[in-house]
């Protein structure tokens, strides 16, 4: 039997690529980094291309400098930033740069699908058309860029389009499939209903792969560039939330996952394909056959960190704001923090809301500012708990991944506004290791997904509730809940204001 799996993360910021053996340990790890493109205010864009020559970076060192054999690779597979837009001709050339789940100039497309199919979208899909989703960007680019549409042959998702540079092959997995909202997710087809009522050929929609499904070998031109073996087995891979949640083991109904990453996720796994939280949650397919996940997306949790550390102590790192947090008691000594500084996706679809500190006080230390943001992002992912306890849906564990995850002090802080147990896991990266465990289901190593979580997965350490802390934040969360309804209208005129005025 060959020695490794590899797992490739198509990040925002970043592709990372990770090697596993038979047990699930890492035995190597690069990534390179590629840059986000903001042509005007409320786009974000990437370079397909850039993807793909830094995941060739990051698979060159991983050959060379950690020395892992090719000829020892038994397969690879992939976890890739949902939703963005990649536009290939009838060469399969790239035709624009891709339009990421992050961009929100969508709205109006938006309100056009919402007139038009109002309640019948959320029938077929589960979910309500919002700006990060796909379908939005391609009637943005059938509107404004009637030339580019012309040419369109296939779309793809972001980390379908590196595949096909590996493989030759296009395809997309369903998982991915559930966030462009053109697949109708009761029949598990593209709906022809979607594509019909907005003039978009079915032809452009790739064909359907379950995740752990073959999607190719590398081809020899690959091999040439990469140092790949030419034949290693493809496996088509997930969005990032789905293999995310493999990562995590997520692969039951009894856990919660909440992730900081630049964004943030509320997730849980759905058994039932009838569930329908009528768009306030995201419903889509996981990387499992038949089992399908909802989700509520904080657009900017760990970026809210990155957005204070970069603009107010850009020598300090991640650590030391958090070590300089600790200074600060439960509560921030009352001031209250709303992460919406790129608008929000839920429990609130507002790409027109903006971030605030209300509270502010002449004795509040930077210490204060550091813990506020911690806590908002955690009474944002409250706000989305919440829905899970009204639909009676209970659960134990909250099993806390990302970034955000490396540090205890936002654990705790977790622990106790959740009022759960909050696990946190020795690999809290569970995008790529997710990706690794697709290839060693898809390489044969493991019968199923819950046989490979068994072996690579582990829980690091619980933190449990701690009682005074929770009655503070229970005094705390109405607080923070009512910002969003009383800053509402101010934060559009502001957006108005800087749009009239820039
Ligand atoms: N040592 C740390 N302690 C706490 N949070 C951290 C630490 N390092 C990074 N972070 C947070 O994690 C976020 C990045 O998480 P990551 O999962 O790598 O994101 P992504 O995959 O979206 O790039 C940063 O934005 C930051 O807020
Ligand atoms: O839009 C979503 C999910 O719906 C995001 O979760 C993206 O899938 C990318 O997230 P990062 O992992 O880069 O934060």
């Amino acid at each position: 039997m060959k020695k490794y799996v590899l797992g490739i993360d198509i990040g925002t910021g970043s592709v990372k690529v990770t090697g596993v053996d038979y047990y699930g340990k890492i035995v190597a790890q690069e990534s390179a980094s590629y840059p986000l493109l903001h042509p005007q205010v409320g786009f974000s864009e990437q370079n397909p291309d850039d993807w793909v020559n830094a995941t060739t970076k990051a698979i060159h060192n991983l050959l060379t400098l950690d020395k892992i054999s090719a000829a020892e690779i038994a397969g690879i597979s992939y976890s890739g930033q949902m939703h963005g837009l990649v536009l290939l001709n009838k060469n399969n050339e790239v035709l624009r740069p891709a339009i990421l789940w992050d961009d929100t100039r969508t709205t109006k497309q938006c309100q056009l699908i919402e007139q038009q199919m109002a309640q019948h979208f959320i029938q077929i899909t589960h979910n309500r058309p919002l700006e990060g989703f796909t379908l939005p960007k391609i009637l943005w680019v059938q509107e404004n860029e009637p030339e580019i549409w012309q040419q369109v042959k296939i779309f793809l998702l972001p980390k379908d389009y590196v595949r096909y540079q590996m493989t030759g092959q296009l395809a997309t997995d369903y998982s991915d499939a559930t966030g462009s909202v053109m697949l109708d997710i009761n029949t598990q087809q593209w709906s022809s209903t979607i594509c019909d009522q907005f003039h978009i050929p079915l032809s452009i929609c790739p064909s359907l792969l379950h995740s752990s499904e073959i999607a190719g070998t590398i081809s020899s031109e690959y091999a040439q560039i990469s140092g790949l073996q030419s034949g290693t087995p493809v496996y088509a891979g997930a969005a990032d939330n789905a293999a995310s949640a493999v990562g995590a083991g997520l692969l039951q109904p009894q856990s919660v996952l909440s992730s900081i990453g630049t964004s943030g996720v509320v997730l849980k796994y759905e058994p039932d394909a009838q569930t329908n939280y009528q768009g306030v949650l995201q419903f889509e397919d996981h990387a499992l056959n038949d089992a399908y996940y909802s989700m509520g997306v904080t657009l900017a949790a760990g970026d809210s960190l990155n957005w204070f550390q970069r603009t107010f102590c850009r020598h300090q790192s991640f650590a030391a704001l958090l070590k300089e947090a600790e200074q600060s008691p439960v509560g921030a000594n009352g001031l209250v923090f709303t992460p919406y500084l790129v608008g929000e996706r839920a429990p609130y679809a507002d790409a027109f809301i903006r971030g605030s500190f209300i509270g502010l006080d002449s004795s509040h230390k930077r210490a204060d500012f550091i813990r506020s943001i911690l806590e908002g992002i955690i009474f944002s992912f409250e706000d989305l708990m919440q829905i899970y306890q009204h639909n009676q849906h209970n659960f134990d564990t909250v099993i806390s991944i990302g970034g955000g995850a490396q540090s205890p002090l936002w654990l705790q802080i977790q622990a106790d506004i959740f009022n759960k147990k909050v696990a946190s896991l020795m690999n809290e990266q569970t995008a790529s290791l997710g990706a690794t465990i697709i290839a060693a289901v898809g390489a044969g190593w493991y019968a199923n997904f819950q046989d490979c979580t068994d072996v690579f997965v582990k829980t690091k350490k619980f933190y449990y509730p701690i009682a005074d802390n929770v009655t503070k934040y229970q005094k705390l969360y109405p607080i923070y809940h009512q910002v969003y309804q009383h800053t509402r209208d101010l934060s559009f005129n502001l957006i108005q204001f800087r749009q009239q005025n820039h």
